[in-house]
């Protein structure tokens, strides 16, 4: 058993993984993933060397988006097990050091839930203000629709109440009135349900929405502000070692607002970036990238960005420029097939055509950036996807185990499975499945399972400080990952092109000090006051140890070898 991690700050060095509770593994063969079915896979998660798993909704639901439609927030969907089903899957992984994270839906619940039946029933009702009710569609115009595929307004005209209500997602996900203490009363109860039966925390979705205000866009209002203080109070008065994980898909000067002064929430999705890793793979410049790294304001202590190449949902085009949304929808998605709402509904393997060399830098960055990575299930053995099925289920189809049946995946008759799983000559669980990647000791799988070894054994990628190196070359972002304090310093290298690339860098600061290439061992040459030249193959990275002498992970004796192996490749030069 792992020594299971009680730091305040666990989080900042945590690797996450997405599962999608339905997708993952099918124990009782009925065609639907279950929570028992992910503690049978804990092995497998523990094996690949994950830290936290971040459940989507598996609440009672009539899953008309995924479990966000939410119909019973402290019962759990019986397709997917019940309560002491979650209990025992917190005690499996926290006795193998793992832990777990929710999805919590503040914002909306779905349209079955009690609160919204009785709110709905008339407009005297106990529940009444629990929802936002209006007699006519002229308030807070200024709102955008955030589901433009499906929705032509933010108000739904209620027959029974005979009034419209309020809602920023689905027509049937009607939000919650956080004017209302009552709600804000519910839900802090909801909290508590699930904090006490061993939760390590949520990733609260859909938080910039949670007030309207007239005159605004209802986003990021200081109303919701003020709420995330109250709530970050309540769970820091009574638990230790939580985490809040915002979902603001936000620009960058509003996201950070989720961390508040450290008094919001621990955590913070960094949707900026991630659409500018994939402009700089298709621009083969570092440029995109670079710029919304160095454009992104300093956090407070004690917080911590979660990064992340894909998710469940599309790949989300809402804040970039018009221009770049045009440029990433030509370059990703010419076939129209593959647009959903406001992005893309691809997965990470299809978007890169399948790249082995981009898929390993995309996850070096997502490795060596300033961050929590954050993976989703599959992408660890590169799945691909299915353009043919509606909303964003494109992207969520039954986790490949094997070459048996279903994947591996569900004993089940294949009619009976939630979403078909991908059989097609390329993507399809035959070709291509966790089994054969653990086999194969060069898989994709073997390759990513080395990566987050090392990057768990050099803790400055969690925490360290991030300093932008100059380089020559426009193709290539170099950056440091370091500790002041103690010196340990790692630089970065990766290089975005389709093609070799030589790169000369500054890293004088560091004169005297070793490069050591970390996931070889490999010593380069020493570190002068000249700039430091290497060469990359299409699409490599390296990531170097050149810290301080005696202050990194190496041992006294690991330098004495560095010594040597210096004096026999280079000749004592
Ligand atoms: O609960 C409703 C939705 O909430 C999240 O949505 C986020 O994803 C949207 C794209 O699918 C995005 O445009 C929006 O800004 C986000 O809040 C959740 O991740 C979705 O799955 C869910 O439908
Ligand atoms: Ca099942």
């Amino acid at each position: 058993m792992k020594e299971f991690n009680l730091k305040p700050n666990w989080f900042k060095n945590a690797i996450f993984y997405e599962v999608l509770v339905r997708g993952f593994f099918d124990s009782n063969s009925d065609g639907t993933g279950d929570i028992p079915g992910i503690i049978e896979k804990l092995d497998y998660l523990e094996w690949l060397g994950i830290d936290t798993l971040w459940l989507l909704p598996f609440y009672s639901s009539p899953l008309k988006d995924g479990g966000y439609d939410i119909s019973d927030f402290m019962t759990v969907l019986p397709a997917y097990g019940n309560v002491s089903d979650v209990e025992r899957l917190l005690e499996e992984s926290h006795s193998r050091g793992i832990k777990v994270v929710a999805d919590l839906v503040m914002n909306h619940t779905s349209d079955q839930h009690p609160w919204f039946i009785e709110s709905s029933s008339n407009t005297t009702n106990a529940k009444s203000d629990f929802y936002v009710w209006s007699d006519d569609q002229e308030q807070y115009k200024d709102a955008r629709i955030i589901f433009v595929d499906t929705e032509r307004s933010n108000w739904t005209y209620n027959e029974n109440r005979g009034q419209y209500y309020w809602h920023r997602f689905f027509s049937h996900q009607p939000d919650l009135n956080y004017d209302n203490p009552q709600v804000v009363n519910e839900m802090m109860q909801v909290l508590h349900f699930w904090l006490e039966r061993g939760l390590d925390g949520f990733r609260l979705d859909a938080v910039p929405y949670l007030f309207e205000r007239e005159g605004t866009n209802c986003e990021n209002l200081v109303e919701t502000h003020n709420l995330l203080k109250v709530i970050r109070k309540e769970v820091d008065s009574k638990y230790q070692n939580k985490v809040l994980l915002a979902e603001a898909n936000q620009l960058p000067h509003e996201v950070v607002e989720y961390f508040g002064d450290g008094d919001e929430c621990h955590m913070s999705f960094h949707f900026p970036i991630m659409p500018k890793m994939f402009m700089s793979i298709k621009k083969e410049s570092s440029e995109p990238l670079r710029q919304a790294i160095v454009q992104t304001p300093p956090i407070p202590n004690g917080c911590q960005w979660g990064i992340f190449l894909r998710n469940h949902d599309e790949l989300t085009l809402e804040m970039v420029t018009d221009e770049e949304r045009t440029f990433m929808y030509q370059a990703y998605a010419a076939d129209p097939r593959a647009r959903r709402n406001v992005g893309i509904g691809r997965r990470l393997a299809p978007l890169i055509d399948n790249d082995r060399r981009t898929a390993e830098l995309l996850h070096s960055l997502l490795l060596s950036m300033p961050g929590s990575p954050v993976l989703y299930y599959g992408d660890e053995i590169l799945m691909g996807d299915n353009m043919y099925l509606g909303d964003r289920d494109s992207v969520r189809t039954p986790m490949q185990w094997s070459s048996d049946r279903n994947g591996g995946f569900s004993r089940s008759d294949y009619a009976s499975l939630y979403l078909p799983v991908l059989m097609d000559p390329v993507y399809g669980y035959e070709a291509l499945n966790v089994e054969s990647q653990l086999l194969n000791p060069s898989s994709f799988l073997q390759w990513l399972r080395h990566m987050l070894w090392i990057r768990r054994g050099n803790p400055v990628f969690g925490t360290g400080d991030f300093e932008s190196i100059e380089n020559d070359n426009d193709a290539i972002f170099s950056f440091v990952r370091r500790d002041p304090e103690t010196g340990t310093a790692i630089l970065c290298v990766n290089n975005f092109a389709r093609t070799a690339m030589p790169v000369s860098l500054d890293i004088s600061a560091y004169e005297g000090n070793i490069a050591r290439e970390l996931l070889g061992g490999v010593v380069f040459p020493r570190i002068t006051s000249v700039p430091y030249v290497l060469t990359l193959s299409a699409y490599g990275t390296f990531w170097f140890d050149i810290s301080a002498s005696g202050t990194s992970m190496r041992s006294q004796i690991e330098e004495q070898e560095v010594d040597q192996q210096e004096n026999d490749l280079y000749g004592g030069a």
